[in-house]
């Protein structure tokens, strides 16, 4: 089930810097949600934080609040590693696991879950997931040929079906299309809009071309000034983000004056 993240006062630290300040924000369920903003103003810091993934870094941790649908995600009673499960991530490069077939690549996170499952079982999972991530036609009379056999824009459809496979509820993307051309861009971006119907889908991208065209809301951030913390200066309907932004710093970005 979708779930809408709430995040209130959430200062991130890397050791001793503090990388990100004060963010305030709501994600909607079922909706996909962009962060944009110049290089270092910490969108992929402020995206791992959503998943726990920012505290595998040494030295690294969080203040402030994230409530998933009003559940504490960093309340100490909360096991990191199911909160990683429920809260999906698929990165900037594709990452099929070398070694594994196209069809053990989609079980990948199932196998890591749980109990055994039955073969007729595995194979729903396998065909749901690739008919999800739009890749099922294209692979299925060839499901147990290595995952890295396939284009760098099917090996994303293919990490995405691997981070459905498990039905998170939350899906996030650190600029999932950077490496692919642009119709295995296309296709993805296809699919984000596809997927929103069942999953809430936060997406970190330097295109705001891209950020126009999938999201309903959009997060600009911004270093407070050199050497500063990173912000979230502006968040809003992505319409009225790209058309009539409120804050300046917003409107000089997207019109590409400074970033
Ligand atoms: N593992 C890390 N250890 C220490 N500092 C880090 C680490 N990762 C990021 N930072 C710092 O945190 C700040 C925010 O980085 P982050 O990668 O979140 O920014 P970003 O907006 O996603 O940048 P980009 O668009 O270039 O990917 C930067 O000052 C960066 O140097």
């Amino acid at each position: 089930m979708a779930k809408s993240i709430d995040v209130s006062d959430l200062d991130i630290y890397y050791g001793d810097f503090l990388a990100v300040q004060g963010v305030n924000m709501t994600i909607k369920a079922r909706s996909v949600t962009a962060f944009i903003g110049p290089s270092g103003c910490g969108k992929s810091t402020v995206l791992r934080s959503l998943n726990r993934m920012h505290e595998v870094i040494p030295g690294a941790r969080v203040e402030g609040k994230i409530m998933v649908d009003g559940q504490s995600l960093y309340d100490p009673s909360i096991d990191p590693v199911a909160v990683r499960r429920q809260i999906g991530m698929v990165f900037q490069r594709p990452n099929p696991f070398p070694t594994m077939s196209i069809y053990d690549n989609v079980l990948a996170g199932n196998r890591l879950n749980s109990k055994r499952m039955k073969k007729a079982e595995q194979d729903a999972i396998v065909e749901k997931s690739l008919r999800g991530a739009n890749l099922w036609n294209e692979v299925k009379d060839r499901l147990n040929k290595p995952g890295m056999g396939l284009s760098g824009g099917q090996q994303q459809r293919l990490c995405i079906a691997r981070a459905i496979a498990v039905e998170p509820q939350v899906l996030l993307m650190d600029e999932p299309c950077s490496a692919l051309d642009p119709i295995s861009t296309s296709a993805i971006e296809d699919l984000i809009h596809e997927l929103k119907s069942e999953f809430t889908i936060v997406i970190v991208t330097h295109n705001m071309q891209q950020a126009a065209r999938v999201s309903d809301d959009t997060g600009f951030f911004n270093l407070k000034a050199a050497g500063q913390p990173g912000q979230l200066v502006e968040m809003n309907a992505t319409k009225k983000m790209f058309s009539n932004p409120d804050n300046e710093a917003t409107e000089a970005y997207i019109s590409g004056r400074f970033g």
